[in-house]
């Protein structure tokens, strides 16, 4: 049986930052953003309901989606974003129990999938159990408008879209504290995967 880890938090808390320490140990990882990615490229269905949904200038002239355009209408309008959550997601949610199935056919022995909006699309059950990246919410406010250039309000519509990250905290079965150095979370990355090589060996029992 293969333990399987929901990995989640808010926008810039420090995911990417964890799900590169856990593939640097080898454990294989499912990735949502990266599967979003996937099915809206060129001749995708996804891609032609976005395209029929919010029109065809969101499409550019080389047939790929205007990312940018499309960010700025989803973030500015909770309507259209749930337009948008309801064309992508039950396509994103698909591809993610077939990838995970066919880790778990391999005995995978542990099994990462990253969810952002794992408690927002109620993906609670696609896993065994849940780790949140916490920082707290002037630094994730921080972290996200150097990351991505983004003004003050453009970085809060993106983190207001979300269900806030202290909720998500209380949420969690396990906490990465990301408020500190990339060393200091680490460290805390480490005793987290020796505790999930234990609880799946003590499964595997
Ligand atoms: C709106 C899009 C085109 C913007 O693309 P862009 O390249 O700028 O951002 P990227 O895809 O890297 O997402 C960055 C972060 O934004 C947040 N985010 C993305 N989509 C959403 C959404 N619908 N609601 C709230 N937050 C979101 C997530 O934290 C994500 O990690 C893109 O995010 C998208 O297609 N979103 C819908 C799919 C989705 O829900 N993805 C999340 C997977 S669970
Ligand atoms: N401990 C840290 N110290 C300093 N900078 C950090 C730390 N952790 C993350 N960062 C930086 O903060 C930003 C956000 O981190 P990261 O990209 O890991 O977040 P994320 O949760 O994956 O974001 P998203 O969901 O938006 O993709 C990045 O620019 C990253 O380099």
């Amino acid at each position: 049986m293969s333990l399987i880890i929901g990995l989640t938090g808010s926008i810039a808390t420090g995911k990417s930052t964890v799900l590169s320490y856990f593939k640097s140990k080898g454990v294989p990882v499912i990735d949502a953003d990266y599967i979003a990615r996937e099915i809206v490229e060129p001749n995708q269905p996804a891609l032609k309901q976005i395209e029929l949904t919010f029109g065809s200038d969101l499409i550019k002239a080389d047939g790929t989606l205007d990312r940018a355009k499309l960010g700025e209408l989803i973030f500015d309008e909770p309507t259209q974003r749930k337009q948008l959550n309801d064309i992508m997601h039950p396509a994103i949610v698909k591809r993610m129990i077939e990838l995970r199935d066919e880790l778990v056919a391999r005995h995978e022995p542990i099994i990462i999938l990253d969810v952002p909006l794992l408690f927002e699309g109620d993906l609670a059950y696609l896993v065994d159990r849940i780790v949140v990246a916490y920082t707290n919410e002037t630094l994730q406010l921080k972290r996200l408008m150097k990351r991505d250039q983004l003004t003050k309000k453009a970085a809060l519509k993106r983190i207001q879209s979300q269900i806030s990250i202290e909720e998500k905290k209380r949420w969690a079965d396990d906490v990465i504290d990301n408020n500190g150095t990339l060393e200091s979370t680490i460290k805390q990355c480490d005793v987290l995967f020796h505790d999930y090589e234990r609880i799946g060996s003590q499964v595997n029992a």
